[in-house]
């Protein structure tokens, strides 16, 4: 049988059909046949670190278990003729739904209020002070693609104005900027969700987050690298940014204690797509990918670097 390395973690119902087809070789338990690796199956974000895919000559297909690939080196990729896929659709939905219960839990304060009642504030001060509708908000997407076409259909029940900046003007009803902080001044919210990786690093920065303001809440469950970090803690602190529902930080698992101290933050450690249903269908899709190319060389879902290849 074929040598497959895994890289991070898969669901036991993916392990079972790869373990079908392949000999399975898990990085986390050392030492692996490099020579003989043909496919790697990994994440999007572990990926697959230079010093390792240098070392499998033999390397055909790197099968991600996720949409964002920005932790796998496609151009040496391609150079080297390895057909990269990914799991894009299958989990739009899931990921639209964690933008909107954090742009929600961010409005009506939901973990405030749970440790109102918890903490028994409820009983000895009397009613929990107001929060702010979410309905009617000006809603900024950043990277109008297919999850964030998702997240704009799925808030439809709250009535917002969506606008949204993306690299080009798509064809679409709603209003395009071709300046990320000229919409940031028009927005409530901003959500970001643009592959990460070199060209959007930091992309929301200082400036955007003041255009954004006091009343403004970001969203971020994009990548931790699109927002300055730094400049989002600072800007939370002072109150020139009102809240934040962030999914994805600069350095996971890692997240600042300034960050958890902050009680305008909504914090998730990126579970975007981490539900039972939408993880069965990305690995379905990862492990389809492996097959299909093991039986006749092509793939189902390649990444756009790949496509054609
Ligand atoms: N939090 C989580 O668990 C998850 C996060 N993601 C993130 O969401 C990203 C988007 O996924 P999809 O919607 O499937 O990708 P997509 O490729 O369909 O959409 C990406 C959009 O971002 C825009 N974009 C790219 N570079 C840009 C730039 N420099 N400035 C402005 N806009 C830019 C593109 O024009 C496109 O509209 C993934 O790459 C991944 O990083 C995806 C799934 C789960
Ligand atoms: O972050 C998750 C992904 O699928 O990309």
């Amino acid at each position: 049988m074929p040598d497959l390395l895994l890289i991070g973690g898969a669901t036991d119902k993916m392990l079972e059909r790869m373990a079908d087809k392949f000999t399975i070789h898990k990085l986390a338990d050392g030492g692996y046949p490099a020579d003989k690796i043909t496919h790697v199956c990994t994440n999007g974000h572990d990926g697959i670190k230079p010093d390792i895919m240098a070392s499998l000559p033999n390397l055909k297909h790197i099968s991600c278990y996720g949409v964002g690939y920005d932790a796998i080196d496609t151009t040496e990729a391609v150079k080297r003729g390895i057909v990269v896929t990914h799991t894009p659709n299958v989990l739009n939905a899931e990921v639209a739904t964690t933008a909107v219960l954090l742009m929600l839990a961010c409005y009506r304060e939901a973990l405030r209020d749970d440790a109102y009642v918890r903490s028994g504030a409820w009983e000895a001060k009397g009613n929990a002070p107001l929060t702010r509708s979410a309905d009617n908000q000006t809603i900024g997407i950043l990277g109008l693609g297919r999850i964030g076409q998702a997240i704009a259909d799925k808030l439809a029940p709250w009535t917002p104005t969506i606008v949204y900046h993306s690299r080009s003007k798509k064809d679409v009803a709603y209003k395009y900027y071709d300046d990320l902080k000229t919409m940031a001044v028009d927005c409530d919210v901003l959500v970001c969700i643009t592959p990460g990786g070199p060209a959007t690093n930091k992309i929301v920065n200082a400036d955007v987050l003041a255009a954004l303001g006091p009343q403004g809440t970001l969203i971020n469950v994009a990548r931790g690298s699109v927002v300055d970090e730094d400049a989002m803690i600072a800007a939370l602190r002072s109150g020139a940014l009102g809240w934040a529902g962030l999914d994805v930080f600069a350095a996971e698992p890692h997240v600042p204690q300034a960050l958890r101290d902050l009680p305008n933050t909504i914090l998730l450690p990126h579970v975007g797509s981490g539900t039972v249903e939408t993880r069965a269908a990305m690995g379905a899709l990862t492990v389809d990918n492996l097959l299909q190319h093991l039986s006749d060389g092509t793939v189902i879902s390649p990444v756009p670097e790949c496509d054609g290849m």
